[in-house]
């Protein structure tokens, strides 16, 4: 390292953070906005009827409740920041040799769910990053305990032999040879040696793929590596001991590729499971991770993918060591989250999946107030803030290089058995792991219940959202799994705001207030689907009855409720289409949003409801990542909504849009012809005018879809029953 060199850049930061621009202007209609809500709730509390006062306070409840949680989204919108690293000077700051150890988790769950095909695509994109091969080290934790993905992974680690020269010398990317030669048909960019790799990757997938479709490796195949001894014994999923393989140990004189350079060291981990051993789901599987490559690795920063986000930018680790080596405020750092994002969107995204609102404002908002969420992947942490260290100020460049793990020298053999040990189910008995070390249990959404508790440490996590995507992973390509995402998510964030973490308790004088109401938009998911099934379904009840609930339209009270539903509408449509969503895109989320809160996050509110009264336990249903139904590839491919075998969620879907149709079409014919009635219903008539407009492709799909993925008549039967024992209820 040139010493001049090193002092003329020493004085500049590694990262800058700007704030966004446009503050005043949207501050004041925010103002305009609220003074509505204000002003609707004024008029529920002057006009209460003389009867039917439970319709009345239904309304008022609801007004109050989405009003209130308005405001709440506002503070992810207060004080937007992004954050700009320098990689450059950190190039010219640190040499090579000074860079700090970087561990990979790749966590996977099930050999059938989480093909091991896909899992070792992200394996082999994480071995292929752009950095000193012997400061890296990946680690699969199969919480499967499956030998076809060990199998999978022992292909890969001589796969990468050949695939990690290839490309660094021709810069190919992505680096998961999967969504690499899936791209790229034919062409013969670098002749001879490209077809050689591409040819050796596919005989590796056929393999793969066979020893998947078989279910089990073959004996002669098991001969041919000790690991395999492992499943000599009788192997579950739910029962087995720890299996730890090292694969690749980067120590090794000999673990080098094709031409002659160093591999990062690969780690196979199974940790023990027992039957009514508790394993704590993706949390035991990142606690386990955590002690075992502190044996073997132990390097300060970490990285943390799902086993289907593979690493879309080889230089990655560059832009996350800018954060944390920052001399000013790198100390603080604790983790830098990268957002979330897909690689399977189709133009149509009729499962709203881009989260474009979430990965543009709200992350990068909290992060305004040192409040950014942790979710679980595409995150780089350093290793003692998520160990459960406070923050001291102590952290710094100098520690994250102490390296006294290697100078011990031991043997693979030594530091597997070493390891068996910290995977072990009894190894967390009696300690504090998952309350106070590690990632947090009991919960659902781990990683945000973590990420709090990491802030309130006093670290300051930072959101990073480049323009090209750092990780990409599969999103759900059916309602079924979209929404059984939703519920997971949505029962674990109402779970946290009912327990000792909330953040208005847990987080009071810890972070910033911004930061803890930036995080009920989340932790209140669940509840909000109560004031929308009341908005969707009681309007348009009292509308058959003939029951105004709203000002009449000549009245100076409509404005007020017509402002606010017209702003606030306005405003997310106009924000979307700033940060680069189209009206359609827009659309679908709003189609979305209305069926993850009138199903997921209505189911997840009742199970938490009943979890409070101790009668259910804490579940993590892992999402499938695999297509193999073609057709059903196909209507996703054409944006039709594919509507599965979860029934319940079906009718509710169903029942929603018919009794929003009957009462429109109902209330046009009866109101329309008489003028002073038409003035009173107008906003119910445009409530339920705007649902049957949502619900077009439900209608669709009941009435005129022939394919697969319709709503079965027999669904839509219970529907047209429920709908009608609605319509006949006399609660009016
Ligand atoms: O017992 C388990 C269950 C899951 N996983 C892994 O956890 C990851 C996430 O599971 P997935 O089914 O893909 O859930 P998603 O809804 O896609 O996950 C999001 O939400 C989760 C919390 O609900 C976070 O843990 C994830 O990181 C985040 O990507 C996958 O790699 C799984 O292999 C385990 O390792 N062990
Ligand atoms: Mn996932």
């Amino acid at each position: 390292m040139n010493p001049n060199k090193k002092r003329e850049n020493d004085d500049l930061p590694l990262f800058e953070t700007k704030a966004a621009r446009g503050g005043a202007a949207h501050k004041l209609f925010c103002s305009t906005i609220f003074a509505g809500i204000i002003l609707t709730w004024v008029y529920r509390l002057t006009h209460i009827p003389e009867s039917r006062i439970h319709v009345w306070f239904s309304m008022f409840f609801s007004e109050v409740f989405f009003g209130l949680y308005w405001i709440i989204t506002q503070s992810a919108r207060w004080h937007v920041v992004s954050r700009h690293p320098f990689k450059d000077r950190l190039s010219l700051r640190y040499g090579e040799e000074e860079l700090p150890k970087v561990d990979i988790f790749v966590c996977t769950a099930d050999p059938v769910l989480e093909p091991p095909s896909l899992v070792v695509g992200t394996v082999l994109s994480a071995v292929s990053y752009n950095y000193p091969p012997e400061k890296l080290a990946v680690y699969l934790s199969d919480d499967g305990g499956s030998e076809l993905t060990f199998f999978a992974l022992l292909e890969a680690s001589r796969f990468s032999k050949h695939w990690v020269p290839f490309c660094k010398k021709y810069n190919v990317e992505p680096r998961s040879p999967r969504v690499y030669f899936s791209r790229c048909v034919d062409v013969n960019e670098f002749d001879q040696e490209w077809i050689n790799v591409k040819q050796l990757y596919e005989d590796m997938e056929s393999r793969i793929e066979s020893v998947a479709r078989k279910g089990c490796v073959p004996q002669e195949i098991k001969d041919r590596h000790k690991g395999f001894s492992e499943w000599e014994s009788n192997v579950t999923k739910q029962d087995h001991q720890s299996i730890v393989q090292i694969l690749i140990d980067g120590c090794d004189q000999e673990a080098i590729d094709i031409e002659g350079n160093k591999l990062p060291t690969l780690v196979y981990l199974s940790r023990e499971k027992k039957t009514g051993c508790a394993h704590n789901f993706k949390a035991g599987s990142m606690n386990a991770l955590l002690r075992v490559s502190a044996e073997i690795s132990n390097a300060p920063i970490i990285l943390n993918v799902d086993c289907d986000m593979y690493s879309n930018d080889p230089d990655s680790i560059r832009d996350a060591l800018c954060f944390f080596l920052d001399e000013k405020q790198g100390k603080q750092i604790s983790y830098v989250q990268y957002p979330q994002q897909y690689n399977n969107i189709i133009e149509n995204d009729i499962y709203a999946n881009i989260n474009l609102a979430i990965n543009q404002i709200e992350l990068s908002g909290l992060d305004g107030f040192g409040g950014t969420l942790y979710v679980g992947t595409g995150c780089f942490h350093r290793r003692v803030s998520l160990s459960g260290e406070k923050y001291s100020g102590i952290h710094t460049i100098e520690c994250l290089n102490d390296d006294e793990v290697n100078t011990k020298k031991r043997s693979v053999e030594e530091l597997e058995e070493a390891s068996k040990v910290l995977a072990n189910c009894s190894y967390e008995n009696g300690t504090l792991w998952g309350q106070e070390m590690g990632l947090v249990y009991g919960c659902p959404v781990e990683d945000i219940v973590t990420g709090l508790t990491i802030q309130c440490r006093g670290w300051k996590p930072v959101y990073y959202n480049p323009a090209k995507y750092a990780f990409e992973g599969v999103a759900p390509t059916t309602l079924d799994v979209s929404l059984i995402q939703f519920k997971r998510w949505s029962e674990g964030m109402f779970q946290i705001f009912f327990s000792k973490y909330c953040p208005f308790v847990y987080g009071h004088r810890k972070i910033e207030f911004g930061a803890q109401m930036g995080y009920c938009i989340y932790l209140l998911w669940a509840p909000i689907s109560l004031p929308t099934l009341c908005y969707v379904v009681v309007p348009a009840l009292s509308l058959l009855h003939g029951v105004p609930l709203f000002p009449q339209i000549s009245s100076p009270w409509f404005l007020p409720f017509a402002y606010v539903f017209g702003a606030k509408t306005a405003y997310t449509l106009v924000e979307a289409l700033i940060i680069g969503d189209t009206l359609k895109g827009w659309w679908n989320l709003q189609r979305m949003v209305l069926i993850r809160r009138t199903t997921s996050f209505f189911f997840a509110f009742v199970d938490t409801m009943i979890r409070q009264f101790g009668l259910s336990q804490t579940s993590f249903v892992v999402t499938s990542k695999s297509v193999d139904d073609h057709e059903a590839r196909d209507r996703y491919e054409k944006g039709l909504i594919e509507f599965g075998s979860s029934s319940v969620t079906t009718i509710i879907i169903a029942t929603i849009a018919l009794l929003n149709f009957v009462s429109l079409v109902c209330g046009l014919l009866t109101k329309l012809a008489f003028g002073d009635e038409f003035g009173k219903f107008v906003a119910q008539l445009a409530i339920c005018a705007v649902l049957v407009m949502l619900n077009l492709p439900i209608y669709e799909a009941i009435f005129l879809r022939s394919d697969r993925g319709k709503i079965p008549s027999s669904v839509a039967v219970k529907a047209f029953v429920v709908a009608s024992i609605l319509c006949l209820l006399r609660i009016y």
